[in-house]
């Protein structure tokens, strides 16, 4: 029961590195179609919570977009990857459970298991989203090079196993957000339609 999906009419998952602006990006979405047709989801999020309440940590730091986590991230990757290895689909499950909207945005998957996730559950509506930038941008948004990270599963999983359908260049000489979104959701725009008929 606590499983139990509905059914989405669009399912948009979102990948990138860190501070490529996954989260930007998934929120500029949501604000433009409305929390009532769309949700974020965050496989991180279940993730997060876990990890805090075992290790007493500060859950709002974790998820927002400050250094706080950093501190934690290469403990929090090995962490989640103990369960992940137990049952790959484990933090994809929680973080659907309850989501209602008809346009689902998963903002962060890293890993080829949670694409295949979404694919094997929403085969006709899950789309795949890679969020790009340089490494000079992001760096200016607060990336450093950490080995162990930034060379391992976590953020390298999805490198070039994918063909995504969409790739979002988000750098300040690219063309606009919305300009690059458009498609993305016009398409959106006619699920959330279409789960009103
Ligand atoms: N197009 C943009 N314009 C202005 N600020 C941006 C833009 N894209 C991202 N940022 C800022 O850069 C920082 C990193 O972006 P964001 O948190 O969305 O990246 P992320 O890919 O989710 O990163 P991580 O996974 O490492 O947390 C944030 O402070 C965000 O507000
Ligand atoms: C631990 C982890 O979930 C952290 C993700 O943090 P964020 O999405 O970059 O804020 C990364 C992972 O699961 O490999």
């Amino acid at each position: 029961m606590g499983d139990q999906l509905s059914e989405p009419r669009l399912v948009l998952v979102f990948s990138g590195k860190r501070k490529s602006g996954k989260d930007y990006v998934t929120h500029l979405i949501q604000e433009r179609l409305g929390p009532d047709v769309c949700c974020i989801l965050r496989l991180s999020g279940p993730l997060k919570q876990q990890y805090a309440q075992e290790h007493n940590l500060n859950l709002d730091q974790l998820l927002g977009p400050g250094p706080y986590k950093e501190q934690y991230r290469a403990d929090m990757i090995c962490w989640g990857e103990t369960r992940r290895c137990q049952d790959p689909g484990f933090f994809c499950r929680l973080a659907t459970r309850g989501a209602s909207q008809p346009i689902w945005v998963v903002s962060d998957a890293r890993r080829l298991s949670d694409l295949q996730w979404f694919w094997s559950k929403f085969p006709q509506q899950t789309l795949s989203v890679r969020v790009q930038s340089t490494e000079k941008t992001r760096e200016q948004r607060g990336w450093r090079f950490t080995a162990g990270v930034d060379d391992a599963e976590s953020e390298c999983g999805l490198d070039s196993s994918v063909e995504f359908d969409w790739i979002i260049t988000n750098e300040a000489d690219a063309p606009s957000l919305d300009e690059q979104l458009q498609p993305i959701l016009t398409l959106a725009k006619e699920a959330a339609r279409s789960a009103d008929l």
